[in-house]
């Protein structure tokens, strides 16, 4: 059934993986979840982080890298966004970078012709030691970080793009929300251990400080690797209320939002006006 009526209503879906190393796996799983989403005039639905390859050994992620705007996973993301009529964020696709070692973790925007319409290379790296079974993560040796914002307007949506770690770095979230964003994407693969302890509490604020709806899939589970992720995909109301959240078992979420609950609630309580650290204040 279709439920939107206003131009400002739009469907939004995350999807939750457990992500192996074989792209041809992962699509597999997704082309069923897709077909189990609703269907909708306006429809955004986002992928986890590294969703086609993940949890490989050493170097797999980068002998998959694309150029963007051509490439075997950039085609078979086209194709779905185009055989379910959505916009699809697809999480992060390995993208050809100028350093021929590295990639960069690369979201991209479909739109329901099939045509790449925007995309956004991870801007903050996650180097950081866990108390986990990995002990430390480096993603620098194998990703080039970008260096660029993304927020695409696509009618009433005005989305913007980070990608997992980048939650923690308000500063670009808060760029992004002087630009108009009403809907964050955060594909993430967020680690068990910080995950229990981070996760709601960065996403929550994100959406409450900038007055947008926040869609953020993770990964989920122990993958190949023996990696463990968070799982717990959510999207979260401007006023910071969870509308859905996915457990820890991959699967779908979805909820029918009104995009225009961001600017009246922006009437109600004027925050971006009211911020003196736009220019004004400098230590
Ligand atoms: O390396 C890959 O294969 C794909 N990339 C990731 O999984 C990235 C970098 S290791 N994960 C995160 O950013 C987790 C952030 C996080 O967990 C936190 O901020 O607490």
């Amino acid at each position: 059934m279709t439920a939107n009526f206003a131009p400002t209503n739009w469907q939004l879906s995350a999807i939750q993986l457990t992500s192996q190393p074989d792209p041809v796996d992962n699509f597999a799983v997704l082309q069923q979840y897709l077909a189990q989403l609703p269907t909708a005039e306006r429809h955004l639905v986002v992928l986890p982080e590294c969703f086609a390859v993940f949890g490989g050994p050493d170097g797999l992620q980068q002998s998959y890298a694309e150029v963007i705007g051509d490439g075997m996973l950039q085609q078979q993301c086209a194709a779905l966004a185009k055989q379910f009529a959505i916009y699809l964020v697809a999480g992060t696709i390995p993208t050809t970078s100028v350093d021929p070692q590295r990639f960069s973790a690369s979201s991209m925007l479909f739109s329901p012709q099939g045509e790449l319409i925007a995309d956004y290379q991870k801007l903050h790296l996650f180097d950081v030691s866990v108390a986990d079974s990995m002990g430390t993560y480096r993603e620098s040796a194998t990703t080039l970080a970008g260096n660029k914002l993304t927020l695409s307007t696509q009618g009433s949506l005005k989305l913007g793009m980070a990608i997992c770690y980048d939650m923690r770095f308000p500063g670009l979230m808060q760029a992004l929300a002087a630009a108009g964003m009403n809907v964050l994407s955060v594909p993430s693969a967020f680690t068990r251990v910080t995950g229990e302890a981070h996760w709601y509490s960065l996403l929550r604020a994100r959406a409450i400080e900038n007055q947008c709806f926040v869609v953020a899939p993770g990964q989920t589970g122990v993958h190949a690797n023996g990696r463990e992720t968070f799982g717990h995909s959510v999207i979260i109301s401007p006023w910071g209320d969870i509308l859905a959240d996915a457990g820890t078992e991959p699967g779908v979420i979805s909820v029918s939002v009104d995009l225009a609950a961001c600017q009246q609630l922006a009437r109600t309580m004027p925050i971006k006006q009211h911020n003196r650290f736009n220019s004004e204040l400098k230590l």
